[in-house]
This record gives structure tokens, sequence and C-alpha cells, in this order.
């Protein structure tokens, strides 16, 4: 088996006439988690949107270049986004569960992809993955909106996981949380990548160091369009980076 989930190669995104994204190669590893980091606006985001197919949700968007997962480039309109995005699910900055019961918001995804299993022990299964389930084992038909913002990111991850993806995108997933849910969160990360490919977009550069085993540096050019300009072991880019702006950055001299 290949050490790589997903490979970029040579992504471009543009939003109508802008090009945002230019010329974007990264892989993402097998069971590890990549950190995407940069200053605002250089297109972390967009790049994390592009590898399961979200980007083409956002009218006058185009993305061109190849993504590579199980072999195919998955970037072509005879493959289905519906399923791809069942294997690469995403987790959002602001926690967004289903206006329905804990329960139901775990089985409603897996019921349409045909899940036939005993659902009980599917929603045990994946609040336990989630490190959830004790504190809602007793709530489980109780709205998911009355749970904390933590509670619910977390139960949007296993709302994810219940699916049974390989890749988990998250997009600055702890941003909206305090301190003690976003320690958490930075737990749940460190148990899923045994099961699961993840990258993570995040503003805070401690996260990155702290959660990923490999990040990938973004800034925009003078044309402002966003391109990767280091990629590498975690520790090797935060202690040891090779290029001057991925210093500056890291220390804190802009951005
Ligand atoms: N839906 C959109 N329509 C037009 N332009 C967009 C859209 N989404 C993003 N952009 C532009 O694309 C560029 C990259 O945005 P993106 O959100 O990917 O950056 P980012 O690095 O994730 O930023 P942040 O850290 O602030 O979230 C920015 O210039 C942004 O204004």
């Amino acid at each position: 088996m290949s050490d790589i989930a997903v490979e970029l190669k040579n992504l471009n995104v543009f939003y109508g006439d802008f090009h945002a994204v230019d010329s974007v190669n990264l892989s993402l590893k097998n069971k590890k988690v990549t950190a995407l980091i940069g200053p605002s606006g250089c297109g972390k985001s967009t790049v994390l949107r592009s590898i399961n197919r979200m980007n083409e949700l956002i009218s006058e968007t185009k993305v061109t270049g190849e993504i590579i997962y199980g072999g195919i480039n998955i970037n072509r309109s005879n493959v289905d986004p519906v399923e791809i995005r069942k294997r690469i699910g995403m987790v959002f900055q602001k926690p967004n569960p289903f206006p329905k019961s804990i329960y139901d918001n775990i089985t409603w995804g897996a019921k349409i992809h045909g899940h036939k299993d005993d659902l009980d022990e599917l929603v045990e299964r994946t609040l336990k993955q989630a490190a959830l389930w004790d504190e809602v084992k007793d709530k489980l038909k109780q709205s998911a909106l009355r749970l904390s913002g933590g509670q619910q990111q977390r139960l949007c991850i296993a709302r994810t996981i219940a699916v049974k993806p390989d890749v988990i995108l998250m997009d600055e997933p702890a941003s909206a949380l305090d301190p003690i849910a976003t320690g958490k969160i930075e737990e749940l990360i460190a148990e899923l990548k045994h099961d699961y490919t993840i990258a993570i977009v995040t503003h805070n550069m401690q996260q990155a160091s702290r959660v990923s085993d490999y990040t990938s540096f973004f800034l925009v050019n003078d044309e402002r369009r966003g391109h990767l300009v280091e990629y590498g072991k975690t520790d090797d880019l935060f202690f040891n980076p090779k290029d001057k702006r991925t210093e500056d950055y890291i220390s804190g001299k802009f951005g």
C-alpha cells in the first residue's frame, strides 16, 4: 500500500477571474496528520475544499489539475462528488450539527449511504471514537443543539466518522472553541490518526506543531495567488525551515 492517501498535482483554483491558488503540489500521507498553515487569504481553505470537491458548490469556481485518490484523478466530471465526500469527509470551523437528536446526527448520513448494520452499535462506536460517549450516552434523543460548542464539534467529527471515510479534512476545527474544548479536539485528532488520514487548516502554529506530522506553509505572491512555499515533517519545518519566508512566518515576523 502506498504511503500517500491523496496527492494534489498542479492544483489551481479560480473564483471567477481571480486565480486564488497557483500550481500546488502536495501529498497527504496515509494515517498521518498534515497541517496547512499560512497568513489569512493564502488559500488554505480553498486547497482543503478542493480535496473533496467542495469548491464546486461555490458558483463560478474552477479547479484544474489532478487530485489523485485511490489511484484515480477524482477531479474529473465522471467521478461522483457525493461518493468522494463519503470517502473524504469534512469538519468545519463552526460546529454545524443538524437540528436533530444526537442519535439522528450520527445515523442520518450513515442511513443515506446504505448502512444496514445495527444503528445503536454504530452510534455507540462512533461516539466512543469521538470521545463523546460518556458525556452523552444518557441523552442520545436530546437535541444536538443543546450540547456545548466543544461537544457539538466532537459530534460533527463522530458524524463524519460514521460514514467510514478514509480521509478527514478539518478547517480550523477548534478556532471557535475555548482552550479546554480545543485540548479535547487535539487529543481526539491524535487518536483518530491511527485510523484516518487527516488534513487540518489552522491559524494556530502551536496547534500545528502539536497535532501534525507534516506541515505545509502557504503564502500569496505579488498577484495575490496562494501557493505552497514549503512542505516537510512538522519538526523540520518548525525547527529547521529551508525557506527564509517560512522562518520569518513561524518566528512571528509577519502574518
Ligand atoms: N467564495 C469565494 N469567492 C471569491 N473569492 C474567494 C472565495 N473564497 C475565498 N476567496 C478568496 O480566495 C483567497 C483564498 O481564500 P481562502 O479562504 O482559501 O484563504 P485562507 O488561507 O483559508 O484564509 P483564512 O486563513 O483567512 O481563512 C482569498 O483571496 C479569498 O478572498
